[in-house]
């Protein structure tokens, strides 16, 4: 089954009104393979622009948040529910990035947690994953991978409503992007674990690489045979960003 590639553009806590408004112009703007839906593009925007974000970016490109509470409503201060995002047109969220894992101290069990509430109630869940530097070093980076998606697993969530970003954190907003060859392994690896959920999910499910993808690097990794697009960082904040979303032929 051919997967359709999918750019998501994580701007993770930056920008400000004005300049995300030219960012959103941009790509009102710009020429995008995803204009011939042959591509998924969706921008993360910090929680507070993503309604300016959704009124005035063009219907074709989604808009997701960063981070979703797992309850449907009530005190719970600082958090934003999925039936909140929702009803704001925000169809998608990203769980379980890197820097909310070790910066804000989200367990496997909690990140797992709030993709099944997520996925149940319908909202599509980019999911990251990703081993260290010193775990990859040690030659861990199957079996880390392995336990974050174990993790999940074990929550049965919406398997259609996830795309899974494989992130090495050492290579986030580092400059230093895997290589294709060490990208294409490990997607291929999740690939074959998603086998031990089903065939259908391993064949459908998008895998995108994250990690210092640039306007130059992005072509080679997208020939890939199990890179199916990216969550790009710091490069979604430039126009760059048009080049990425454009790379895959
Ligand atoms: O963390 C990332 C996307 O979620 C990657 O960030 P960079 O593209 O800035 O390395």
């Amino acid at each position: 089954m051919a997967r359709k590639f999918f750019v998501g553009g994580n701007f993770k806590m930056n920008g400000t009104l004005s300049s995300i408004k030219e960012i959103v112009d941009n790509l009102n703007k710009a020429e995008l393979d995803s204009n011939r839906d042959i591509i998924e593009v969706v921008v993360s925007p910090p929680a507070l622009y993503l309604l300016p974000t959704r009124e005035h970016l063009k219907k074709e490109i989604e808009v997701a948040a960063q981070n979703v509470f797992d309850k449907p409503n009530g005190a719970f201060t600082g958090e934003i529910s999925v039936s909140q995002l929702k009803d704001s047109n925000i169809t998608w969220t990203i769980l379980g990035h890197s820097e909310r894992r070790t910066i804000l101290g989200e367990s496997d069990e909690v990140v797992s947690t709030k993709t099944k509430y997520a996925t149940d109630n319908g909202l599509g869940v980019i999911w990251c994953c990703g081993e260290s530097l010193e775990e990859r070093e040690a030659g861990n980076t199957i079996s880390v991978i392995t336990k974050q998606l174990d993790s999940l697993k074990s929550k049965n969530p919406d398997w259609s409503k996830i795309v899974i970003a494989y992130e090495p954190i050492w290579a986030i907003g580092t400059g230093k992007v895997a290589t294709t060859e060490q990208a294409q392994d490990v997607h291929k690896a999740i690939r074959d674990w998603l086998k031990g959920v089903s065939d259908k999910v391993s064949d459908e499910t998008r895998i995108l690489y994250g990690g210092s993808v640039n306007e130059n690097n992005c072509a080679e990794l997208s020939k890939q045979p199990d890179i199916d697009g990216f969550l790009v960082g710091g490069a979604s904040l430039k126009p760059a960003f048009v080049k990425i979303i454009n790379c895959h032929q």
